[in-house]
């Protein structure tokens, strides 16, 4: 392909993205995994540089743009390659129009640049969000430990005490190691809300929003695969990728329950007053992740960050009951707003007033309202804000 048909392509998989964030569609991701597939006369240079044109431009634009032209022309602002291939040629995108405008630039919508700021996101903190995440694996120590494992490529050390860390799109999955699950792909911010519930060999633990289990993995790891480890989700799909991966793991002691939206409880009665600990790493706006998915921005709306913080507290509430006197809750949020972070936790504190705030130490991090919370910026990590409550 040539460089201007790269950008053409590009504009029509920006049209497509901001079409599905728009109507809740698929994420960008898919949308490139599928033309790729569809496409197969786009070589690998053509793929590399028609993704990189395209996470560019999401980066560039702060509000949802207009279109996929007015993405890339805004992108044409900062990369001064660009301008030049809008030249009118076969598969090439036109000319630019005289006063044809670009696309606003800006780290996120108005309103959410705004609510960010108030939880003193701005700045440097802000533009970090739209970084790009490097690669981060743990070290599974069901089967591997750091000092010893030697992998294909140099990775250097985290702040979490398995992490490794290595370039962005680094392929491990064709890794020997990879296969043989001594080391998983996790950001060092999961890893570390992981070692926050300081999780024991023999306790009863609940990740009450499980997903794929990346999270639940790192806690049989920690558990030494002694005690019970329940991953429960009502997402049926991401609870049915954690059992491929807990073979590989060789995790023994994961029991997954699905639950009903609405009737959670029901599948965990048999829990109830159980728990050492119950992990919430609570569905949130992602606002933390932004690094790996910069088009989530443009997904969000007042409406539905008004749901997930109601499903917050709901799932907060939940974990109250399944915890066992002298137990804790771990509550996670992969945002870095305040009402789904701090406020939240606050919150639920003086609702449910039988739980007190319970200090922690991690090696990365700063204190947050009742809890720690971690950002790209200062902390190289996903955008985390973790809590811990204990149950006298
Ligand atoms: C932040 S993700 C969890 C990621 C996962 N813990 C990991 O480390 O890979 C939040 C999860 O909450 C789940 N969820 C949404 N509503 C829920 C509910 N009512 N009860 C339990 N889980 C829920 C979603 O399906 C999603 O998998």
């Amino acid at each position: 392909m040539t460089p201007a048909a790269r950008v053409q392509t590009s504009i029509e998989l920006l049209d497509t993205i901001i079409e599905a964030a728009r109507t809740k569609g698929a994420p960008a991701d898919r949308i490139l995994a599928e033309w790729f597939r569809n496409n197969r006369f786009a070589g690998s240079k053509d793929r590399r540089a028609i993704r990189e044109l395209v996470y560019a431009a999401i980066r560039a634009c702060g509000p949802v743009p207009a279109n996929g032209r007015a993405a890339m022309l805004r992108l044409a602002e900062t990369d001064e390659s660009i301008a030049p291939l809008f030249d009118g040629s076969n598969y090439g995108p036109a000319a630019i129009g005289d006063g044809e405008e670009a696309a606003e630039g800006g780290i996120a919508p108005v309103w959410l640049s705004e609510k960010l700021a108030a939880s003193d996101i701005e700045g440097a903190e802000a533009d970090a969000l739209l970084g790009r995440a490097p690669l981060d694996l743990r070290v599974n120590t069901l089967k591997a430990e750091r000092a010893t494992l030697t992998l294909p490529l140099e990775a250097e050390h985290t702040a979490a005490p398995h992490g490794l860390r290595l370039e962005a799109g680094t392929q491990v999955e064709q890794w020997p190691e990879w296969r043989e699950g001594k080391v998983e792909v996790q950001d060092t911010g999961s890893q570390l809300a992981c070692l926050a519930v300081n999780a024991q060999p023999g306790e009863t633990i609940i990740d009450l929003c499980a997903g794929g289990g990346g999270k639940t993995l790192a806690l049989a790891a920690a558990m030494d695969n002694l005690g019970r480890l329940i991953a429960s989700d009502t997402d049926r799909g991401r609870l049915s990728r954690l059992a491929p991966r807990t073979e590989r793991a060789g995790a023994t002691i994961i029991e997954t329950r699905l639950l009903d939206p609405k009737r959670e409880f029901e599948a965990l009665a048999d829990l109830e007053g159980q728990a050492d600990a119950v992990m919430v790493d609570a569905p949130c706006s992602g606002t933390g992740t932004w690094r790996r998915n910069p088009e989530a921005r443009w997904r969000l709306d007042e409406a539905e960050l008004a749901r997930l913080t109601t499903l917050q507290a709901e799932l907060l509430d939940l974990a109250a009951r399944l915890v066992k006197p002298g137990g804790r809750i771990i509550y996670v949020t992969c945002s870095l707003l305040d009402e789904e972070g701090s406020g939240q936790f606050s919150t639920f504190l003086d609702r449910v007033n039988i739980f007190e705030a319970q200090d922690f130490s991690l090696p990365a991090g700063r204190k947050r309202g009742n809890g720690m919370r971690l950002t790209p910026y200062h902390d190289g990590t996903d955008g985390f804000f973790i809590a811990c409550a204990a149950r006298p």
